[in-house]
């Protein structure tokens, strides 16, 4: 039995936190927001993110820090990208040298550029370990047979969250590359935004298998110019990942370019889904890798136009069907 925080009770962070209830471990998760605490401790559920899905009373709650973290084992990082860095600075004082630091959340910091593991490495010494994968919260809830990566520096510590999460619906790999494994799963959000656009528009299945297979082309094409390995690429925190979030009824990223795709503004889509949107923010520091690194990647750069520069989705388009004639490459 291990003693661990899940930090973030929205549905990957509860969808977590009972699958590693019902393995027997004490799980403790912290509430940004005292109301969604309130609200889960009412009704043993969260209603906005997870309806349906009834949690456990041996799953404790707090909305202070100090409270999850102290003398625990593991501590999984399952809030939004843009709050990793002041929530790992928040738990600094707080987490055992030892715990282990597991982060789920998906996203590139856009003030450093660096990977969400990279952030939390900048602000604690505790080994982290990165779970990434193609893995909805509402299916995991669910126990549908779902596969993910665990991804570290430091092997063992990457096969003992092997060992804390597999079970006979949710089975772990692990793999060493983990700046390809947060990567795929960072930039895949945003190819999913254009994959909404799509369905907004009324494309069919064509544009979509061109905008996956191009996306993938893209995502691996700056990975590997930042230290990815090709192959990871074409695995499950890459292509797998991109499949079930450019395709899923359940994806925020996807469901956030269909809005945009029928017309309504960025503000109007996010706030119609209320939940955490990442291939927003990543768009900002993918557009400003791609710059970096200078890389092409007109998709990535077709939606950060249409998200942040007005550019009109059927602009977006028009300029990624007319680009020059080139023979097919991958690298
Ligand atoms: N939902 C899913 O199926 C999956 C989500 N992820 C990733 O997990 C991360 C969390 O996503 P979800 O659970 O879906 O989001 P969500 O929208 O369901 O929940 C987000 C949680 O973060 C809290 N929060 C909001 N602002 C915060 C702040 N400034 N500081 C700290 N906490 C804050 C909210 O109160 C809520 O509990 C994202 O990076 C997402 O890409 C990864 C794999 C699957
Ligand atoms: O990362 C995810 C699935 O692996 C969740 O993606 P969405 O935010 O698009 O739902």
């Amino acid at each position: 039995m291990q003693k661990i925080a899940v930090l973030g009770a929205g549905s990957w962070g509860l969808a977590l936190a009972l699958l590693l209830n019902e393995k027997g471990n004490a799980i403790t998760i912290w509430c940004y927001d005292s109301k969604e605490k309130e609200d889960i401790l009412t009704f043993r559920e969260n209603k906005r993110c997870l309806p349906g899905i009834k949690i456990p009373l041996e799953i404790q709650f707090t909305t202070s820090v100090e409270e999850a973290v102290k003398e625990k084992d593991v501590v999984i990082m399952a809030v939004p990208s843009k709050a990793i860095r002041k929530t790992t600075e928040s738990m600094k004082a707080f987490v055992a040298e030892e715990a282990l630091i597991v982060n789920v959340s998906k996203g590139i910091e856009f003030e450093t550029l660096y990977t969400l593991s990279q952030v939390i490495q900048s602000v604690v010494s505790n080994p982290v370990v990165v779970l990434s994968g193609p893995s909805h919260a509402e299916e995991v809830a669910r126990h549908m047979p779902t596969t993910v990566v665990a991804s570290s520096n430091c092997m063992a510590s990457a096969e003992k969250i092997q060992d804390l999460f597999m079970t006979e619906y949710f089975r772990v790999y692990t793999n060493p590359d983990i700046i390809g494994v947060e990567l795929g799963g960072a930039l895949k959000n945003v190819i999913a935004l254009a994959a909404g656009v799509v369905d907004g528009l009324g494309y069919g299945d064509n544009s979509k298998a061109a905008l996956m297979t191009r996306g993938i082309a893209e995502i691996s094409r700056l990975g590997v110019a930042m230290g990815g390995m090709p192959a990871t690429f074409g695995g499950l925190t890459g292509i797998g990942d991109l499949m079930v979030t450019c395709m899923s009824g359940h994806s925020r990223n996807r469901r956030c370019g269909e809005l945009i795709g029928q017309g309504y503004s960025l503000e109007e889509a996010t706030q119609k889904i209320n939940m955490v949107v990442e291939g927003v923010p990543t768009a900002k520091g993918a557009y400003a890798l791609m710059k970096a690194y200078e890389i092409e990647m007109p998709i990535i750069e077709g939606i950060y136009e249409v998200l942040f520069e007005n550019y009109s989705v059927q602009e977006c388009v028009q300029k990624l069907m007319n680009r020059d004639k080139k023979m097919e490459s991958f690298d």
